[in-house]
């Protein structure tokens, strides 16, 4: 793989992708409603830092309906979209991530999620969509809290929402995305994929994600090679951010992951970020050390989120915070 960067006035990277993408059927997958659900889920956080979720119990229909209003608000004229933007600190996004250049092939939502917002656009759909938003929402944190219920069961540690109470507190840090990887016809000709987004890692504890069956998604195994994720419009896919990297000590990784656009297929996905209150102290379980020391100095997530916000997407945010064991 050749990397390369186009000296446009807007700066893409293009990654000229030659080799055939490889799809991997070895994503670990775990069955929502077999009693064996939490033993695998500890097995993938710690070889992947990712799975998928199957069985989950969340109806289609309801997913389907958000995911066309989503795209009804994407094909909406420019400059109505950009009445509900910028995306700094909520809003409406286009190209720009974050703060500090990144830049990708991307239009994108980007909302809290214990409180509605009041675009003023679109007419009376604006209703449509924002009941629909809050319901997902709603299904979302559900679901992260039965998955993060069953990881500390998994992990054999009391009680068994030490990482669901996180997410419960009326106080947590939750985030909610919608992407939008527009088709681009020019890139599908020339054999190029663009960067979507560009590889990083997620902060909070996970992310559920859903996407429509476009492909593009990939994350980064061990070794440093990257694998494309099979899409599957009806299931969910889980990431293991940084801050459950630390409360586990490291025993589960946070996956790095990108999203290529394939220029043919417009990509919609849905991102769930589960983010604990701002005060809360990131650190490794007593339980899940072991008598080990931690591998973390001390911070809160008030403090990892501002220095999230000052780096690079691909930087390797963790990096400060690792203690450099005593020789
Ligand atoms: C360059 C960026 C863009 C960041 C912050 C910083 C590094 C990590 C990015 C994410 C990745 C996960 C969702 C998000 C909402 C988050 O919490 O961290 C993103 C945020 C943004 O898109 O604004
Ligand atoms: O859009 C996607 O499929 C993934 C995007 C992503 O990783 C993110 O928003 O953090
Ligand atoms: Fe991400």
């Amino acid at each position: 793989m050749v990397l390369l960067s186009k000296p446009t006035s807007e700066q893409y990277t293009y990654v000229r992708n030659n080799m055939p993408i490889t799809f991997s059927s070895s994503i670990p997958l775990v069955d929502l409603s077999k009693p064996d659900a939490k033993t695998l889920i500890v097995k993938a956080c710690e070889d992947f830092g990712f799975f998928k979720v199957i069985n989950h119990g969340i109806p289609l229909d309801a997913i389907s309906q958000l995911e066309s209003e989503a795209f009804k608000f994407f094909s909406l004229p420019q400059t109505e979209k950009e009445k509900a933007g910028p995306a700094n600190p909520f809003g409406y996004g286009n190209k720009r991530i974050g703060l500090n250049g990144d830049i990708g092939w991307i239009e994108y939502l980007l909302l809290t999620t214990n409180q509605e917002h009041n675009f003023s656009l679109y007419g009376e759909d604006i209703d449509k969509f924002r009941g629909l938003l809050k319901d997902y929402k709603c299904a979302m944190r559900n679901m992260a809290c039965e998955i993060l219920d069953l990881m500390a069961e998994g992990l054999k540690i009391q009680p068994k929402n030490v990482f669901s109470k996180l997410v419960m507190d009326k106080q947590s840090d939750c985030l909610f995305r919608v992407n939008h990887y527009p088709a681009c016809p020019e890139l599908a000709i020339n054999g190029e994929n663009l960067i979507g987004f560009g590889e990083h890692t997620d902060p909070q504890i996970i992310s559920i994600l859903r996407s429509n069956n476009t492909s593009g998604f990939q994350i980064s195994l061990r070794d440093g090679s990257w694998i494309s994720v099979p899409p599957d419009h009806s299931s969910f896919f889980i990431n293991v951010g940084d801050s459950l990297q630390v409360m586990t000590n490291g025993r589960f990784k946070s996956v790095r992951h990108r999203v290529l656009a394939n220029g043919i297929d417009p990509r919609l996905s849905m991102i769930y970020f589960c983010g604990p209150p701002l005060s809360e102290k990131i650190a490794p379980l007593p339980s899940l050390m072991k008598g080990k020391e931690s591998l973390y100095k001390e911070f809160t997530w008030f403090e990892y989120k501002s220095s999230t916000y000052g780096s690079r997407l691909a930087d390797n945010r963790l990096g400060n915070y690792e203690r450099i064991a005593a020789t």
